[in-house]
């Protein structure tokens, strides 16, 4: 058997094209949603997806508003920048592009963000909305992986589905997302502490691995015919010492697999898909406040 591959870019690319209708409706009607990023530091890898994020906004009709502070800014510079988002009401969402700079206080940061302004999903307020089903802006990565397997018709209802990694983008929210009344698979939460992981990833449908630990995922440890989904992206070095990004999915488990969400090209592009998606939700929720 050869996987399936669930192809995020042209997923992101038909949801991008749908957002486009719903942008024109909303800036015919005057208002005109706005993606704020706050970037602090050098680091590439930021730079690059801050970047991505700005270009999808252009794609789409979604105006950008830019922070960039030096890796040198303090605690209270940044708040600033965040403050000043929060009362400027050309920015209907906005992120703080993570990590920030050692030293900063990351937490203290992210709370200040107004959560009717929080693109990410990702603040208190919000997951607890989600906890509690009140409408919120939900984490893009889950997101992301909902609509991914839902456009290729793989059943979640009833579905056994693994995930493994407990990061507050990813794993974390995936249990509250995927066990919602509207999805209704049963999660099981795997980390560094569980016993047995293979165990866990032979029983499962649906299998998502967001450890950030190289090739963790191999042939013998998946269902024939489940779908995978690889989060993971860690930064390695091949053979002629050029650098290459690698997921958490051994090659081979697409010969075992049903579907695959590669990395690159699943679950990243999906990523950023929705935070467009939850800037637009947000503006259509403002605009009828
Ligand atoms: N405030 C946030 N910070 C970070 C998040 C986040 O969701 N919110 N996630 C990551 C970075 N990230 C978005 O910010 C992100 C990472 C990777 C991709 C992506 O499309 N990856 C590609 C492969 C990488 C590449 O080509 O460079 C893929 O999977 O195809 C999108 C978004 C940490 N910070």
């Amino acid at each position: 058997m050869t996987a399936t591959i669930l192809d995020g870019k042209a997923t992101a690319t038909a949801i991008k094209d749908e957002l486009r209708a719903r942008v024109k409706a909303l800036t015919d009607a005057g208002v005109v949603p706005g993606l704020g990023t706050i970037l602090v530091g050098d680091d590439p890898g930021s730079h690059a997806y801050v970047a991505g994020k700005h270009r999808d906004c252009a794609e789409v009709g979604i105006a950008s508003i830019r922070r960039d502070l030096s890796a040198a800014a303090t605690q209270s510079e940044v708040e600033a920048a965040v403050a000043e988002l929060n009362a400027d009401p050309a920015c209907t969402g906005y992120i703080v592009q993570l990590p920030l700079p050692k030293g900063l206080d990351e937490q203290r940061i992210l709370q200040q963000i107004d959560p009717d302004k929080d693109a990410d999903g990702l603040h208190p307020t919000n997951l607890g909305r989600l906890v509690l089903n009140i409408p919120a802006p939900l984490p893009c990565t889950p997101n992301g992986i909902v609509q991914l397997l839902r456009r290729y018709y793989i059943p979640i209802n009833g579905a056994e589905l693994t995930a493994i990694g407990r990061g507050t983008t990813a794993g974390r929210p995936l249990g509250l997302i995927f066990t919602r009344k509207s999805e209704n698979a049963t999660v099981t939460l795997c980390h560094t502490g569980t016993r047995d992981l293979p165990a866990h990833t032979r029983n499962a449908d649906i299998v998502i691995v967001a450890a950030g630990s190289p090739g963790l995922l191999t042939r013998d440890m998946v269902k024939p015919g489940a779908a995978v989904l690889d989060v993971g992206i860690s930064r390695a070095v091949d053979e002629s010492g050029k650098p290459r990004l690698v997921g958490d999915v051994a090659p081979d488990v697409a010969e075992v697999a049903g579907y695959l969400a590669p990395m690159p090209g699943g679950v990243g592009p999906m990523t950023r898909a929705m935070l467009l998606t939850n800037v637009v939700e947000l503006a259509e929720r403002g605009s009828s406040r």
